[in-house]
């Protein structure tokens, strides 16, 4: 068993794989040996976490879900804990590796109560042990009730295998827990499911632990996994550091952020926007930036652009831009003006990330689209920087469509799109077309200030500049952001200016 940090690369696979998995694995053992496993390291990280409870409440469910809180009860009882066992189940209707574990927990004589235990303290321990992937419909009744209780209460809480009512697919949760009181786990079984990581699971799941069983995850030959955790091992990009001698700042390659808007007409500015992304691709060790306002079509900048907030961007009219030799970032703060660059910019630059809107501007035009294509069969780099809303646009849904399953709309746009695609949002979703999506483990809510996208899309661009695959350099990038953020000290303010400014070659 372990515990899943940032630093753990890690494949993770869909229900129906790990139902696969499972099946494989109880054709080699014993029969229960599973289950017996399960609980034993489920009761391991119960007391590892709560050695002084003086109360350990499993609550357990229908299927084998609840046998894994059964099996573990009886491990704690035998440990002198004292465990509280609330069944929730239909003796007839058991699977049969459940059955025997509730046999085994009565014969044990292991406490079980209808009522959930009051009086719950911070040293106390409840186990989420109701359901798991054989959900198929959001808990209500009874066991609603006491998952209510077990989140109201100030006592830790330990879910075993997938938070009750967590799709551990997708990580979409109906009703979504309240706000912890207390450090929330989940102990994940055989397999890690990619529905723990992204949309609700972050926040259902807390941290996360790691038991493959003793059956290590075999999928048949060729079958990829459903996504990844973290970046895969990539090819690294040369970091400043490594720069030779004899080298000039032309050489690291130049980053033009087309966007900012400046519009007298309609009497808004997103400059700031533009600003954030070359400010992001200078100090993650871009060689040359520069920025491209864009104004009321075919206007002069607006006096407000000549002074910079950085000194070293520098500032290009659009027609002085040499498309074909540069790294665009397109999009931040575009406004309506970037639709009239973007067909210039699909066709020449030849690598180029989409931010904001410009994937809007992408949205409304299948022609575009078609131009986004294109880009790959002639061998360019793309990079889309979606948030929910924008891939929803792209997609012709809804954002709340897009979150109830944010690997298929990545994988979707990827695949529509030719390009790599990152789905940004908590559990950030980097997807390209024929392969697992990896979904990004760094990041926290911290990020939900204005200007954070602007950044993340301005440090793609520089490491699309340095020279990185696209693929590598999204998952890179988010994966830097995001531990950026993390690693915020706590009273101090996040923004998105000095998060530019802390980022690194
Ligand atoms: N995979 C593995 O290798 C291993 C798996 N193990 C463990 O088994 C778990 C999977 O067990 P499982 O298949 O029995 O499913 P589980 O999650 O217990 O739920 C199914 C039951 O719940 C019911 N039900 C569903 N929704 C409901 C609702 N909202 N409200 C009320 N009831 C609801 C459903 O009934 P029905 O839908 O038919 O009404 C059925 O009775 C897995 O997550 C892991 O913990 C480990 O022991 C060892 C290795
Ligand atoms: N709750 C959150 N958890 C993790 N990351 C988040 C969260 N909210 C926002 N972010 C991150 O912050 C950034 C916000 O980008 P975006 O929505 O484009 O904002 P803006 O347009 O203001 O720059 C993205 O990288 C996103 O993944
Ligand atoms: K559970």
């Amino acid at each position: 068993m372990f515990r899943i940090t940032r630093q753990t690369p890690l494949p993770l696979h869909s229900v129906a794989a790990t139902r696969r998995m499972e099946h494989a694995a109880m054709q080699v053992l014993a029969a229960h040996t599973l289950m017996q496993r399960a609980g034993l390291a489920a009761a391991r990280l119960a007391l590892a976490l709560a050695p002084h409870a003086r109360v350990i409440w499993l609550a357990c469910g229908p299927g084998n879900n609840g046998g894994d809180g059964l099996e573990a009860a009886m491990h704690l009882h035998a440990w002198g804990m004292r465990p509280v066992v609330s069944w929730l189940g239909e003796e007839e209707r058991l699977p049969p590796d459940a059955r025997c574990s509730l046999q085994r927990a009565r014969a044990a004589g292991v406490l079980f109560t209808d009522e959930p235990p009051a009086g719950l303290s911070a040293q106390d321990l409840c186990v989420d042990a109701l359901l798991g992937i054989g959900a198929t419909r959001p808990p209500e009744g009874r066991m609603a009730g006491w998952l209510a209780h077990m989140h109201a209460s100030a006592a830790r809480v330990l879910a075993l295998d997938v938070p009750t009512g967590l799709n551990a697919d997708t990580g979409h949760m109906a009703q979504p827990l309240p706000a912890p009181r207390a450090e929330r786990h989940t102990l994940t079984l055989l397999t890690a499911k990619p529905g723990l990581f992204t949309a609700h699971g972050r926040d259902a799941c807390g941290t996360v632990w790691f038991d493959d069983l003793g059956a290590p995850a075999a999928l048949p030959a060729g079958e990829p996994p459903a996504a990844w955790l973290g970046a895969q091992p990539a090819a690294p990009v040369p970091p400043a550091a490594c720069r030779p001698h004899a080298s000039h700042k032309g050489c690291f390659g130049d980053v033009a952020v087309i966007g900012g808007e400046c519009s007298a007409a309609r009497g808004t500015a997103m400059t700031g926007a533009a600003w954030l992304a070359a400010s992001a691709a200078l100090h993650a060790g871009a060689g040359r930036v520069y920025v491209c306002p864009l104004a009321d079509a075919g206007e002069p900048a607006p006096a407000a652009w000549a002074a910079l907030p950085e000194p070293e961007l520098m500032l290009r009219r659009f027609s002085a831009l040499e498309l074909r030799a540069i790294t665009a970032v397109c999009g931040c703060g575009g406004g309506q003006a970037v639709q009239a660059v973007l067909p210039a910019v699909l066709r020449a630059c030849p690598r180029l990330v989409l931010d904001a809107d410009a994937i809007n501007a992408l949205a409304a035009s299948t022609a575009l689209q078609a131009a986004v294509r294109q880009r790959s069969a002639e061998g360019h780099a793309t990079v889309l920087t979606p948030h929910p809303l924008e891939a929803a646009r792209l997609l012709g849904s809804s954002a709340s469509a897009v979150q109830q399953d944010r690997l298929a709309a990545a994988r979707t746009l990827a695949a529509r799109l030719d390009a790599v695609v990152v789905l940004k949002g908590s559990g950030t979703v980097i997807a390209a077309p024929g392969q697992p999506p990896c979904i990004n483990p760094t990041g926290n809510a911290r990020l939900a200030t204005p200007g954070t996208g602007d950044v993340l899309a301005g440090l793609i661009g520089a490491r699309l500049a340095a020279g990185a695959h696209p693929w590598p350099a999204a998952c890179q990038a988010a994966w830097q952001h995001g531990a950026l953020a993390d690693d915020w000290p706590a009273l101090q303010s996040l923004t998105a200016g000095e998060l530019a400014r802390r980022l690194r070659p």
